[in-house]
């Protein structure tokens, strides 16, 4: 299924498009209205985005394809005119993509308004069929989440476990290596959430996460799927995590045992291996690092090892998500064999959790996260559903597993709950 905006037909109505240089305008996400936001920000720096000039929501096999055809013919008929010229200047779209090919939801938006900053350099974006001002920017306080309840999602934590424990004897049984098993938690709240609270929180304590938003999916990702920018592609894989205690000494010497840790390792090899044979067709050379480094977050510590290359061929970032999802880090190894064992066992409507979510620009520049630390806004705004989820190996313990999840429940969570 495809639905673009019948008010932008490509050819006939192009999009206008304006970028101008603006003073700081101080922390991004404060900007953000109430209705219609997008954010992609990373310490400091990033996308805000509101309204809506131009949308496509497609679902299916083809959905990465289909949106990439849409965006192509959108951007090549656009009219801009940018003084900025830095990636996330111009014409841009925020994207939300999901993690099967079946689910509905999957979208990419052109806002009316784009705010970036990068590097000290702040700009506003235009977007519209006629020619409009840059709005006054005027920055807001979002209401605090209240009276906000957890539970266990439709899978609760006995059965969790019992199913991390049916995926180890899969593993046992051959046919596959890794799985990435998943599950929710439902948070209810007294009064429908303003999701720009939680995004400020997520930002604020989670400044090297790219924290997001589109249409109602939120969360603050470590993962880097993939980064183009001016030929250069970036991966950050992440595979292997360790809960932070909150004792400095003692959580130093837990991230020394992950970097030497063989199920981690092993398990970070995988996830490494996916993504340097996906990118490998598309670059002409390409860097991967033996040896992972330790990712410290306040809430856990994960390997993790950036991918680099240099791109051979015209493929647009989201193109190169699409040849890279789902890597081993949420689905598992070998991918097909996992993504089937994930349908077959988890129990669990995955919806945009797990996907790429990011923003592309018009030459095919843009990043997309995997949509990880994250939660999906569900009836009138009053219940959230938060997700997490852990590779599974044939030593995984499912109680430590267990424990995992919650650790990575941790984020989107102290964001939901109202501060006493
Ligand atoms: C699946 C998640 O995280 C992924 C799984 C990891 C692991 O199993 O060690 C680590 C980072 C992510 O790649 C999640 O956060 O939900």
């Amino acid at each position: 299924m495809t639905v673009s905006n019948p008010a932008v037909d490509a050819a006939t109505a192009p999009l206008l498009v304006r970028s101008s240089p603006i003073d700081d305008p101080g922390a991004l996400l404060s900007l953000l209205p109430s209705a219609d936001a997008f954010a992609w920000v990373h310490g400091g720096d990033g996308l805000v985005g509101w309204g809506r000039a131009a949308e496509f929501s497609t679902a299916g096999s083809e959905r990465f394809t289909d949106a990439a055809a849409w965006w192509q013919d959108l951007s090549a008929h656009a009219v801009v005119r940018d003084d900025i010229d830095v990636p996330g200047s111009g014409l841009v779209a925020f994207g939300s993509f999901t993690f099967t090919d079946d689910a509905e939801g999957s979208t990419l938006v052109v806002p009316e308004v784009v705010i970036g900053r990068r590097d000290g350099v702040a700009w506003v974006t235009v977007i519209g069929l006629g020619i409009s001002s840059a709005p006054e920017l005027v920055a807001s306080t979002p209401s605090e989440p209240v009276g906000t309840t957890f539970a266990d999602g439709p899978v609760d934590s006995v059965t969790w476990q019992g199913l991390v424990g049916e995926a180890v004897r899969r593993i046992e049984q051959g046919g596959l290596d890794k799985v990435v098993l998943a599950r929710d938690l439902v948070a209810s709240l007294d009064e429908p959430l303003d999701v720009r609270a939680p995004l400020a929180r997520l930002a604020a304590d989670y400044p090297s996460c790219w924290t997001f938003h589109v249409d109602g999916f939120f969360g603050s990702t470590p993962e880097m799927l993939v980064r183009l920018e001016r030929g250069l592609v970036t991966s950050r894989v992440l595979a292997g995590t360790i809960r932070r205690t909150g004792d400095d000494a003692h959580d130093l010497a837990l991230a020394g045992s992950l970097a030497r840790s063989s199920k981690d390792l092993e398990e970070h090899e995988y996830a490494v291996r996916s993504v340097a044979e996906a990118l490998a067709p598309h670059c002409t050379s390409m860097n991967v690092p033996e040896t992972p480094f330790v990712l410290h977050l306040p809430n856990v510590m994960h390997l993790a090892t950036d991918v680099t290359g240099v791109i051979r061929d015209d493929a647009s970032a989201l193109s190169l998500a699409a040849s890279l999802h789902p890597s081993a880090a949420v689905g598992g190894t070998p991918t097909a064999e996992a993504v089937r064992l994930i349908a077959e066992i988890e129990l669990l409507d995955r919806g945009r959790y797990a996907g790429p979510v990011g923003w592309i620009g018009a030459s095919g520049d843009g990043e997309w996260g995997i949509g990880l630390r994250s939660a999906q806004i569900e009836d009138d705004g009053s219940v959230v559903r938060l997700f997490a989820g852990c590779g599974i190996v044939a030593d995984s313990v499912p109680a430590d597993e267990l424990a995992e999840s919650n650790a990575k429940l941790i984020p989107v969570r102290d964001a939901l709950t109202p501060r006493g």
